[in-house]
C-alpha cells in the first residue's frame, strides 16, 4: 500500500465495508442525541453522526471518557432514542419501532459489558440460559443449546460454577455465551475487556475474533483503548465530544491518523517506556530534541530506511522504541526516534521523509 492509498482512506460516514457485504448491518444517518430540555439546560451528547457498520466485520468505536460511546451504542438497541436522524439496524429504523418490535430486535442483538452483568445467584449454565428462558424457549431446547455455547467459549467444565467461583476472564466468557444464546446477528461490546488484565484481555479478544469468523457475527465494540481496536477491529471510528472525527480501515487510521484525538489515543498505545512518556512536552525549550514516530508498512516496510536516516542526520539520531506488529493481518512497524529540534536538522529529516515516502508523526519534544 502506498502512502497515498493510506491517506485516501474513507471519510467519516463513508461505507467502509471492503471485503465484507456492502449492505451495512448498522447505519447512523445524521444522528444527534440531546439529553434534557432543548436550549439551555440540555446537553448534546451526539451530533451529526453518519457512520456505517459493515456486515460481518468487527468495528471499533474509540474515544475518551464522556465522548458519547455508550450513548451511541445504546441507540443501536433502542435503549436511547435519537433526537435527530435515523439509526438503522439490518434495514430497520430503530426509532420507528414499538415496544414489541423493539423486544424482537433486542433478541437479535447480543451485548457484553465491562462488569459482565451476570446474576450471582445463577450458575454459568443458568446465566447463559436466561435470555432463552425469557424468550419462552422450551427447557429441552435450552439444555441442548447452552452446553455447546459453554464449550464454544471454553467453559464446558464450568457449567455448574457460580460467578463468584470464576475469574474475570471466565465471567466474560459466560457473558459472551449468554450474548450468543439467542443467535444474534449483531454483538455489541461495551468496554468488555476494560476490567481485565492484559493477558486475559488478549484471550477474550481472540475469542471475539474467532466468534466473528466462525459465526460470521457482526461485532460493534466501544472502547477507550487503541490496543483493543488494533488487535481485533478491521474498521474504526474515532469519536470526540459527540462527533465522529475520523473513520476507516484500522490499518489506515493507525498508519496515518488525521485527527489530534486519534494521535493522542495512538500515542497511549505506543508502549513507550514510562520515563519517556512522562517526559514528552508539546512545546519545545531551547536544546530540546524532537520525538518522532516513523511508520513502516507496505513498500516502506522493506526498505532499509532507518540506516539511511541515521546517515542523513549523523550520529544525532537516538532510537528509543519500536517494533513490528500486525494490524488487520498486515505487518506494521513503528520506530520512535529523537533528534535535535534545530530547524536545519528538522528540515533535513523532513526532506528525507518526503523523498522516501516515509510516514511520520511528531509526538512532541524531550530534553
Ligand atoms: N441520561 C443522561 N442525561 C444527561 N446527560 C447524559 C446522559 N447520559 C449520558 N450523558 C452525557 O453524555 C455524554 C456522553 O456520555 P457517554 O456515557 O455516552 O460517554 P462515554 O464515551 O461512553 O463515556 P465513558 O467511557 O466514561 O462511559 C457525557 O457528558 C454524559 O454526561
Amino acid at each position: 500500500m502506498t502512502i497515498q492509498q493510506a491517506a485516501a482512506r474513507t471519510a467519516p460516514g463513508a461505507d467502509h465495508s471492503a471485503g465484507v457485504s456492502a449492505v451495512p448491518m448498522v447505519a447512523f444517518e445524521g444522528v444527534g442525541k440531546r439529553f434534557g430540555p432543548a436550549g439551555e439546560g440540555g446537553f448534546t451528547a451526539l451530533a451529526d453522526i453518519d457512520l456505517t457498520v459493515a456486515r460481518g466485520a468487527i468495528t471499533g468505536i474509540i474515544g475518551r471518557s464522556g465522548a458519547g460511546k455508550s450513548t451511541l451504542i445504546r441507540l443501536v438497541n433502542g435503549l436511547e432514542k435519537a433526537t435527530t436522524g435515523k439509526v438503522i439496524v439490518d434495514g430497520i429504523e430503530v426509532g420507528g419501532l414499538g415496544e414489541d418490535s423493539l423486544r424482537g430486535l433486542r433478541r437479535q442483538i447480543g451485548m457484553i459489558f465491562q462488569h459482565f452483568n451476570l446474576l450471582s445467584s445463577r450458575t454459568a449454565f443458568d446465566n447463559v440460559a436466561l435470555p432463552l428462558e425469557i424468550a419462552g424457549v422450551d427447557k429441552a431446547v435450552i439444555k441442548a443449546k447452552v452446553g455447546p455455547l459453554l464449550d464454544l467459549v471454553g467453559l464446558g467444565d464450568k457449567a455448574n460454577r457460580y460467578p463468584s467461583e470464576l475469574s474475570g476472564g471466565q465471567k466474560q466468557r459466560v457473558g459472551i455465551a449468554r450474548a450468543l444464546a439467542t443467535d444474534p446477528k449483531l454483538l455489541l461490546s461495551d468496554e468488555a475487556t476494560s476490567a481485565l488484565d492484559p493477558e486475559t484481555t488478549q484471550s477474550i479478544l481472540e475469542l471475539l475474533k474467532r466468534i466473528n469468523a466462525e459465526l460470521n457475527l457482526t461485532v460493534l465494540l466501544i472502547t477507550h483503548e487503541m490496543e483493543v481496536v488494533k488487535t481485533i477491529a478491521s474498521h474504526v471510528a474515532v469519536i470526540d465530544a459527540g462527533r465522529i472525527v475520523e473513520s476507516g480501515r484500522t490499518f489506515d487510521v493507525y498508519a496515518n491518523p488525521s485527527h489530534e484525538t486519534t494521535r493522542t489515543l495512538l500515542a497511549s498505545a505506543l508502549n513507550l517506556p514510562e520515563w519517556l512518556r512522562n517526559s514528552i512536552k508539546q512545546v519545545p525549550s531551547a536544546g530540546d530534541r524532537v520525538l518522532v514516530r516513523l511508520v513502516f508498512f507496505g513498500e516502506t516496510a522493506f526498505k532499509p530506511l532507518t540506516g539511511r536516516l541515521v546517515a542523513e542526520l549523523g550520529s544525532d539520531v537516538n532510537i528509543l522504541a519500536g517494533g513490528i506488529e500486525e494490524i488487520g493481518g498486515e505487518p506494521f512497524g513503528s520506530l520512535v526516534v529523537s533528534y535535535s529540534a534545530d530547524p536545519a536538522v528538522v528540515a533535513r529529516a523532513e526532506q528525507f521523509y518526503a523523498e522516501t515516502g516515509l510516514t511520520t508523526e511528531v509526538l512532541g519534544y524531550v530534553a
